[in-house]
């Protein structure tokens, strides 16, 4: 499934948060949004999971306004792993997964035996199903962060928000879920802040810097000395690393 954002604009208390923003996920590819505290990354991310409606422009999910569709049919499309932490204080771990099944079930529809295998397999997934009995309010940070991707996973979306998937997680833990979300190959849109974990994984870049698309490519031609001092005013190393073959940053001091 395809989404794109064209010209779009989005004010807030009467800033222009974001300006005429055009962004391409394509079917399966692996886009990062990178850019500074404040950019505006979340708030793209908010327009693209339908949570804000822009003020011009629109986002399509495969050519369709995503406004002129159900909320039930964009929530089977398209899960969000999101950085607002829910309210979710008497749930199980398990109860919160099987949430991710609703869009697929009609009012009070009580779980099937799928559902429940989708609910442990998420689970699994994610290295979480010791605690499927555990409260949700009692787990760590990170372990929380790996439930709510359970939760994505379980909706069977073909899409995918990631609203920095791997902050709170132990660096097994970001390796393993973005290993996980890159092999499931689907469209996924991410704001990352770690620039190798984005080079690593990302089919593609969008570089926002004060509300506006600055630059975007493959992160080879993209991620740039130049660049990095331009944009988040470090100095570093970039080369390839001789053994995964990625682009790996070194920080070498502020600039
Ligand atoms: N509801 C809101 N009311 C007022 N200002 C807002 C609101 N939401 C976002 N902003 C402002 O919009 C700008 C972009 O915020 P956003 O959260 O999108 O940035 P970000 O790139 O995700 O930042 P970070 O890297 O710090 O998470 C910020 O200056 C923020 O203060």
């Amino acid at each position: 499934m395809t989404v794109s954002v064209e010209n779009l604009s989005s004010v807030i208390d009467g800033r222009e948060i974001l300006k005429d923003i055009q962004l391409t996920a394509r079917q399966g590819e692996f886009i990062g949004l990178i850019g500074p505290n404040g950019s505006g990354k979340s708030t793209l991310l908010k327009h693209i999971y339908r949570l804000l409606k822009p003020d011009t422009g629109t986002v399509y999910l495969s050519n369709q306004d995503i406004f002129a569709l159900p909320s039930r049919q964009v929530a089977q499309s398209l899960a969000v792993v999101s950085q607002e932490s829910p309210l979710l204080f008497d749930f199980t771990v398990e109860e919160i997964v099987a949430m991710g099944r609703s869009p697929h079930k009609r009012l009070l529809e009580a779980d099937t035996k799928a559902d429940h295998a989708i609910v442990l397999q998420s689970l699994e997934q994610v290295q979480m199903q010791a605690y499927r009995q555990a409260n949700y309010a009692s787990l760590s940070g990170g372990e929380k962060q790996r439930v709510m991707i359970a939760r994505a996973l379980a909706q069977n979306a073909s899409v995918l928000v990631l609203d920095e998937p791997t902050n709170h997680l132990d660096i097994h833990h970001q390796l393993q879920i973005m290993d996980l979300v890159k092999r499931l190959g689907l469209t996924i849109i991410a704001a990352l802040h770690d620039l190798n974990i984005a080079a690593a994984y990302c089919d593609r870049i969008y570089v926002i810097d004060e509300g506006r698309i600055v630059r975007s490519g493959q992160p080879v031609e993209l991620l740039t000395t130049a660049l990095l001092r331009e944009i988040f005013r470090v100095e570093t190393d970039i080369r390839i690393h001789p053994i995964t073959q990625n682009l790996t940053i070194t920080y070498l001091s502020p600039s």
